[in-house]
């Protein structure tokens, strides 16, 4: 299952409020090079009419190895804390996040879970129905970087081919700087698209590129979640046909444009 149904709530915060498409880290490893929103996305934005895309819970799934900082990269974001001390997670955790975007409240499950081997097979139970896969490797570290092919292998496992945006994020960017920063990150990048996934340096001490990184991870989803539902509300769209008989129109135009998206953007 790709996403719950959840109650509306108050207003979201300011800095949740998403209007225009947000940027990647790199050109040389991003999952889009677009600018704006696609057009259809706008225009349902704008009629209010995204269906029931606002009530529902999209789910992202952090893995990666132990210490690397998916704890502290979650805990950032949503928290707007740091905490220096490690304390390992145990199994799995979640926070839910809400943001509005162009217009439309809009909401991220964000699953945290345990590098800890011991732990890996309750972590792992999570995995199914990602909508964006993040795998953190510590810039510090270059085992973890390796250890990233496995991450991801084991969370797709869980979930159908070519549905989940994948992303690769460089933990503890404050460091590392200078010729060492670039050298990981050139490492990192070659890797990530290999993955076919997009690329981020962060800090959860200081705080760089953390809210920009999540506010991408969640205008990618949010356009994907709309461009289905206006697919699926396409798809099954009755219409006349020849001998006045009812029929179910697979390849309108509208249908066919809805899609392509998919190809470009998609993992
Ligand atoms: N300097 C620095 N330290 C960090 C950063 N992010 C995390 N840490 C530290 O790294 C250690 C591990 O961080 P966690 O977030 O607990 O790591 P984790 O990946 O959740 O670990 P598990 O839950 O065991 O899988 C902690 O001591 C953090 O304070 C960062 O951006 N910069
Ligand atoms: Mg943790």
């Amino acid at each position: 299952m790709r996403s719950s149904l959840m109650p509306l709530g108050p207003p979201v915060s300011r800095d949740r409020i998403i209007d225009t498409f947000p940027k990647w880290y790199t050109p040389d490893a991003s999952l889009q090079l677009k600018e704006h929103f696609h057009g259809q996305v706008s225009a349902a934005c704008e009629r209010r009419n995204t269906g029931t895309v606002g009530l529902k819970l999209s789910k992202v799934v952090v893995v990666g190895d132990l210490y690397v900082g998916k704890t502290s990269l979650i805990h950032r974001f949503c928290k707007n804390i740091f905490d220096r001390d490690y304390k390992a997670t145990i199994g799995v955790d979640f926070e839910i996040e809400r943001f509005e975007i162009a217009g439309i409240p809009y909401s991220l499950q964000i699953w945290d879970t345990a590098g800890q081997e011991k732990f890996k097979c309750i972590a792992s139970a999570y995995y199914r129905g990602a909508q964006v896969i993040i795998t953190a490797f510590d810039l510090t570290d270059v085992q973890t970087l390796e250890h990233t092919r496995q991450w991801l292998e084991d969370a797709l496992r869980e979930n159908e081919v070519g549905s989940c945006f994948i992303f690769l994020v460089g933990t503890k960017k404050d460091l590392l700087s200078g010729a060492a920063c670039e050298q990981a990150e050139a490492e990192a990048v070659h890797l990530a698209n290999e993955m076919q996934a997009e690329y981020w340096s962060v800090s959860a001490k200081t705080g760089e590129n953390v809210k920009a990184f999540f506010s991408r991870v969640a205008a990618l989803a949010f356009e994907q979640s709309v461009l289905q539902e206006l697919e699926k509300r396409n798809s099954a769209r009755p219409q006349v046909g020849d001998g006045n008989l009812i029929r179910m129109e697979e390849n309108s135009p509208e249908t066919q444009d809805s899609k392509r998206p998919f190809s470009l953007g998609c993992c």
